[in-house]
């Protein structure tokens, strides 16, 4: 099953600079991982926003969202889920 994410990111200004580096450090790391494994398919900022959207290969809706919320920054992401169906027009 495919999903779309768009993920917008707002952090309280209260953080610091090297707390909101440190989510930033272990972000990647997560991220990198779900890229490996082929669970995310890729992922693009969207110009000119902290934002991204991100393109998840997953079996169920439950799988999803153990990954989303397994997200260093969840609890800073408004995110945002559209299920992917194939386009008829589609040569791939
Ligand atoms: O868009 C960002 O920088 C936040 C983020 C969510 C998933 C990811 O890899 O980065």
């Amino acid at each position: 099953m495919l999903f779309l994410a768009r993920m917008d990111v707002s952090f309280p200004a209260h953080l610091t600079a090297e707390q909101v580096a440190d989510f930033q450090v272990r972000e990647k790391a997560y991220s990198a991982q779900l890229q490996e494994s082929g669970k995310m398919q890729g992922i693009w900022r969207i110009v000119g926003e902290y934002a991204n959207h991100s393109i998840y290969d997953v079996e169920s809706n439950d799988e999803l969202h153990e990954i989303l919320s397994g997200f260093p920054m969840y609890a800073h992401m408004k995110i945002k889920v559209t299920p992917l169906a194939k386009h008829p027009n589609s040569i791939r």
